[in-house]
């Protein structure tokens, strides 16, 4: 199994670039685990208390179950993916039943930042578009797709987003064999990946 870990601040188009990336390949050949589907379950917090979490720090993240499932994988077991959601703040009590595949990518922000995962990854990836950019495409994004307004979406980005990924997520590039360049649609790149996934296939 070829493992590809693909991080970058939020909004700088990882999945974007996973889907376009499967565009043109064999349908079911890659599978993905997606960081945002392990989030931690935060089912004894009220409402309230949910909107308040650093949902930018690693400790929001249930990286144990991650790697294990992604273990699990490796040695040929299908898993339980949780389902998120970005409007409950939480996880849906629903699950995707995710099969091993020949080629698994392992997309989210802080991917690269929890040492034993960003171990397991044979190709690791950060995708890189400005901050000013990724700010506009979250703010969209959010409002369109996440039930969130502007105020939410400033307010998370400057009080925890922002400090955050200077933090935990930009300096990530350092371990980074491929960093792609998406202030705009990168379709060389996204190739280049392509070619080496059909290599494995
Ligand atoms: N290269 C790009 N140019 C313009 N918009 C983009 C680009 N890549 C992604 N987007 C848009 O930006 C938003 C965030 O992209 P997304 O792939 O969800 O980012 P991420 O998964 O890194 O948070 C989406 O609305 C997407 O359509
Ligand atoms: N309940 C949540 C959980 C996470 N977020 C934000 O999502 C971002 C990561 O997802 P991307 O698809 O953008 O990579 C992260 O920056 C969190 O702030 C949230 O808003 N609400």
């Amino acid at each position: 199994m070829l493992i590809i870990g693909i991080a970058g601040g939020t909004g700088c188009g990882k999945t974007t670039v996973v889907n376009q990336i499967l565009n043109e390949l064999p349908e079911g050949e890659v599978g993905i685990l997606s960081q945002d589907s392990y989030y931690k379950d935060t089912s004894h917090l009220s409402f309230a208390e949910r909107v308040k979490i650093n949902f930018d720090h690693p400790r929001s993240i249930d990286f144990e179950l991650l790697t294990t499932h992604l273990q699990e994988l490796k040695n040929g077991k299908a898993i339980h993916q949780p389902v998120y959601s970005f409007v409950k703040h939480n996880r849906t009590g629903d699950t995707i039943l995710t099969h091993p595949r020949k080629v698994m990518i392992v997309e989210g922000i802080l991917v690269l930042s929890n040492p034993e995962l960003r171990d397991m990854f044979d190709i690791k990836v950060f995708v890189h578009a400005d901050t000013d950019e990724r700010l506009i495409r979250r703010l969209k994004r959010d409002i369109s797709e996440r039930g969130r307004d502007l105020e939410e979406v400033l307010n998370r980005y400057q009080t925890t987003l922002k400090p955050m990924h200077n933090q935990f997520i930009e300096p990530m590039k350092e371990f980074a064999d491929i960093i792609i360049p998406n202030n705009k649609y990168n379709t060389v790149a996204i190739d280049i990946v392509r070619t080496i996934i059909t290599q494995k296939l």
